[in-house]
């Protein structure tokens, strides 16, 4: 579902600010895949999230979805084979919108006939019963406008549109780190039941090692704009976070003194 072949992505190149963000990224995804993603700041995450998304074109290498080379493909011709879901609860939706307004937007993404606000009866029908199963009662506030809800009520907003169209390849960039320990709990359970539900391959990056390892059958981790670890089905369900850490030192050879120095925040 999701194929990324020798991907190298210099920043500032031949300057002294030069940085390799990734390099020699290779990762397949099978078809219902979800994998976790973790790593230092500046391992390079977001840059292979954004490679993914096309709001970044690799240097070298090149990218599938869904069977189709995507590499040179502009972020707004990929848009309706990617769902994605930031970290800010603010970035996903438009808050003069209602909310209603915003679940037709990402209903009619991936439609021919382009954006269109106007919802018919059937429409309303298919919005509701999918909000039902948020449990927020945003159902029954099809009017309001996005920007009056809470965090956590906006991220759940986001996901689902995110997931609304059966997108090939759904990216959570650390979508629960802005929210208080328990609306971060619910958008994480959220996730499972979306993800399940819909069988989307699902990339998902986050700070949280608890999180990285009960959610997804694989787990990555990523040092220095590589891959430096791949945790596979069986493996994951028995992995701890001392394993992992262990894993890092060993595979690196430095030495770390808690968790937060392998996921600094
Ligand atoms: N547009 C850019 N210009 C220059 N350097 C960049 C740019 N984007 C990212 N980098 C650098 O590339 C490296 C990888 O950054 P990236 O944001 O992918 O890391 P990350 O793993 O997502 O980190 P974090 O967990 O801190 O978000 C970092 O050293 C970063 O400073």
């Amino acid at each position: 579902m999701l194929k990324l072949k020798q991907i190298n992505k210099i920043f500032n190149e031949a300057t002294p600010d030069e940085k390799i963000a990734l390099d020699e990224i290779n990762l397949h995804l099978k078809p219902g895949d979800f994998v976790t993603v973790i790593g230092s700041n500046g391992a390079g995450k977001s840059t292979m999230m954004n490679m993914i998304s096309g709001a970044l074109i690799p240097d070298f290498g090149n990218i599938e979805i869904a069977a189709k080379d995507v590499t040179r493909l502009p972020e707004y011709k990929r848009s309706s084979m990617i769902g994605r879901v930031f970290q800010d609860p603010m970035a996903g939706t438009a808050p003069a919108m209602t909310i209603e307004e915003n679940l037709a937007l990402a209903y009619s993404r991936n439609k021919k006939r382009g954006l269109r606000r106007g919802v018919d009866k059937k429409r309303r029908g298919i919005f509701q019963e999918s909000l039902e199963t948020l449990h927020l009662n945003l159902e029954n506030r099809l009017n309001a406008k996005v920007g009056m809800l809470s965090g956590g009520e906006r991220q759940a907003l986001s996901l689902l549109m995110a997931t609304f169209t059966q997108p090939a390849i759904l990216l959570l960039d650390e979508h629960t780190a802005a929210l208080d320990p328990a609306r971060a709990a619910l958008i994480t359970n959220l996730t499972k039941t979306l993800v399940a539900k819909n069988q989307l391959t699902t990339l998902m990056v986050t700070h949280n090692m608890q999180q990285a390892l009960d959610l997804g059958n694989r787990l990555i981790m990523m040092d220095k704009g590589q891959i430096i670890l791949e945790v596979e089905a069986e493996e994951k369900n028995n992995l701890t976070i001392e394993k992992l850490m262990a894993e890092f030192q060993r595979i690196r050879g430095e030495k770390l003194t808690s968790d937060a120095a392998l996921l600094t925040v």
